[in-house]
């Protein structure tokens, strides 16, 4: 009888990611029949294999949700102005409702004023300083995809937010930063943590909600977290076979844990996810002339 129980501490969010996509592929045939394809656009510059491979599965699941998906492959020798203008010229492109510029880009390059030069309107990454901007004062716009796809597994599992302890293990402006933003409008209590954080065991066992964004491999043990913690790993690293692993020792901590996200399968595919909601989001706005009620 065990056996064919499904395991009800495994966040699934490869499975949750689904649901949300047929939800999405259904507008996006709403918006079809009116006449507009949702596009999105991603810029992609070197040959760094693991960037090749998240990029190749954006493509393929805008394919599959009906969008138009363009990718723009650029050397990595590439100056910076051509990046610019190859942006300002998918800015004019009414048939691209979102564009991506696949992060880290090469040092000669300045990531600031590239996200910068993106359309506001059409930065589904929610990257640029005015989307940035408006979340913080929690004004709506297009939410950093990851955090927002952390959210999302939050509430489909009816994990409560409000008033719990959210305790985010690391401080990027995609993953850390916002992650605590957007808990934080949702009545949690946050701490950040980093690589200066002093004693960070003892900051991280008083979570009730756990957010690890490191990119260390299996970095957090059972020593790390309270008993009966969610815990959510949105790393993505190698172990020492080379097979995919979080930042969480996730065999360790599985037991002590509530509910936790396995990697591959928990936070990734969400982020991608979030990436078509946006896409449609901004197609909606273009195209829909009878406003979609949508938060
Ligand atoms: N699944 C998904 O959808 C996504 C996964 N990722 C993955 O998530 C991980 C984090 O990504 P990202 O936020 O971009 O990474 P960054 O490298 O930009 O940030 C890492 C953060 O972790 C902190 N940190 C590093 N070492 C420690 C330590 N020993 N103790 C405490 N804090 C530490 C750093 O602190 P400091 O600021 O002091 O340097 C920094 O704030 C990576 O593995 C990445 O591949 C990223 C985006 C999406
Ligand atoms: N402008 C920009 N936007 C991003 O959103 C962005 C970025 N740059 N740079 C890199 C990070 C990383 N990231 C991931 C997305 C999906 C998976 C994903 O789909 N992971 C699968 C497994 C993938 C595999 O098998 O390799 C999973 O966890 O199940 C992983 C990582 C988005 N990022
Ligand atoms: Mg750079």
């Amino acid at each position: 009888m065990e056996d064919i129980q499904v395991d009800k501490k495994l966040i699934d969010g490869k499975a949750i990611g689904t649901i949300i996509r047929e939800e999405i592929k259904e507008r996006v045939q709403k918006l079809q029949s009116k006449g507009c394809t949702p596009g999105l656009a991603v810029i992609i510059v070197g040959d760094d294999p693991a960037s090749h491979t998240y990029v190749k599965n954006k493509q393929k699941s805008s394919v599959e949700v009906g969008m138009k998906s363009e990718l723009i492959q650029l050397a990595a020798t590439v100056s910076e102005q051509e990046i610019l203008d190859c942006i300002a010229q998918l800015n004019d492109d009414d048939s691209i409702h979102g564009i991506l510029v696949q992060l880290p880009l090469p040092k000669h390059i300045d990531e600031n004023r590239v996200i910068l030069a993106i359309d506001p309107a059409k930065d589904v990454d929610g990257f640029h300083p005015v989307n940035v901007g408006k979340m913080m004062i929690g004004q709506s716009t297009y939410l950093s995809c990851t955090p927002y796809g952390i959210i999302k597994l939050l509430e489909r599992t009816n994990t409560q937010i409000k008033g719990k302890h959210a305790v985010i293990i690391g401080r990027s402006n995609i993953v850390g930063k916002p992650m605590g933003q957007l808990l934080l409008q949702r009545d949690a209590t946050v701490t950040y943590c980093h690589s200066r954080t002093k004693d960070l065991a003892h900051h991280t066992k008083q979570a009730d909600i756990l957010i690890v964004a490191i990119g260390m491999a299996k970095f957090i043990k059972k020593e790390h977290i309270k008993e009966g913690a969610v815990v959510i790993d949105v790393g993505m690293n190698r172990d020492e076979n080379g097979k995919l692993c979080g930042d969480v020792d996730f065999a360790d901590v599985k037991e002590k844990s509530s509910m936790i996200t396995p990697v591959p399968g928990g936070v990734g595919p969400m982020t991608i996810t979030m990436l078509l909601k946006n896409t449609l989001l901004s197609a909606e706005q273009v195209c829909d002339t009878d406003k979609h009620e949508d938060k």
